[in-house]
């Protein structure tokens, strides 16, 4: 994927009870200093107010400076930008791609979520860094989400653009890494597969040497 944008993307957790935060901090001491390729985009509930949002964003990035390691905020261009963070991802719902590349400016990281091989060509032109590319599988983590597209979903997609990165993301385990890249991805972003684990430190390794 080149250094700019890392191969495994960790998405906070922002359901319910959930501690995303202390997530953060065990991926990062576990991760950082094994493998460069970690990064943080912090998600939060469509209900959680700016100030909740750009108070995790503080405190992720509080966290993640000290590790190099980059935070995108997930469709809210200004709390990135108050913040201080690297970039943000956009979807269907968010700001278009070329309008967000506007706000942030030409240096930033911008995620754009892409589902077909259209979706990415319109990403490319709008000024994307990276492609999120999904569901690859169905999922608990989010509602309303299309039927998955499978490996065979991803490849058509990273065949569109080869040139910019692709990071798949939906119901993705270490066991899939393979396979992923395989398809065409640089890398994946994750919630439950660290989240989830018993020791989300570990599954960062993990994922990291599935990924390397
Ligand atoms: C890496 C990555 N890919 C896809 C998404 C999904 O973004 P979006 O479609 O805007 O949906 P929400 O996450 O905003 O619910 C993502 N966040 N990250
Ligand atoms: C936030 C998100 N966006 C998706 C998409 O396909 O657009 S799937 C997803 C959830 C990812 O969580 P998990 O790794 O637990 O499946
Ligand atoms: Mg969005």
């Amino acid at each position: 994927m080149g250094c700019a944008v890392p191969r495994l993307h960790l998405v906070t957790d922002c359901r319910a009870g959930r501690d995303a935060l202390a997530v953060v901090q065990a991926a990062v001491a576990a991760g950082w200093g094994v493998h460069r390729g970690l990064l943080v985009q912090v998600r939060v509930e469509d209900d959680t107010t700016d100030r909740a949002a750009y108070e995790l964003t503080c405190d992720v990035l509080a966290v993640c400076r000290p590790a190099a390691v980059p935070v995108l905020v997930n469709d809210r261009l200004h709390v990135a930008l108050a913040a201080g963070a690297d970039g943000a991802h956009v979807g269907a719902d968010d700001l278009p791609v070329a309008a967000a590349r506007r706000v942030l400016g030409p240096g930033a990281v911008l995620g754009a979520t892409c589902r077909t091989p259209q979706d990415a060509t319109a990403a490319v032109a709008g000024g994307a860094t990276y492609l999120g590319v999904g569901p690859f599988r169905a999922t608990t983590t989010k509602r309303g989400l299309p039927a998955p597209i499978g490996a065979a979903g991803v490849a058509a997609v990273a065949a569109a653009e080869p040139a910019t990165p692709v990071v798949a993301i939906g119901g993705v385990a270490c066991d899939d890494v393979a396979g992923l890249r395989a398809a065409g991805a640089a890398g994946v972003a994750v919630v439950g597969a660290v989240a989830n684990a018993a020791d989300p430190g570990r599954a960062v390794v993990e994922l990291l040497a599935a990924l390397a």
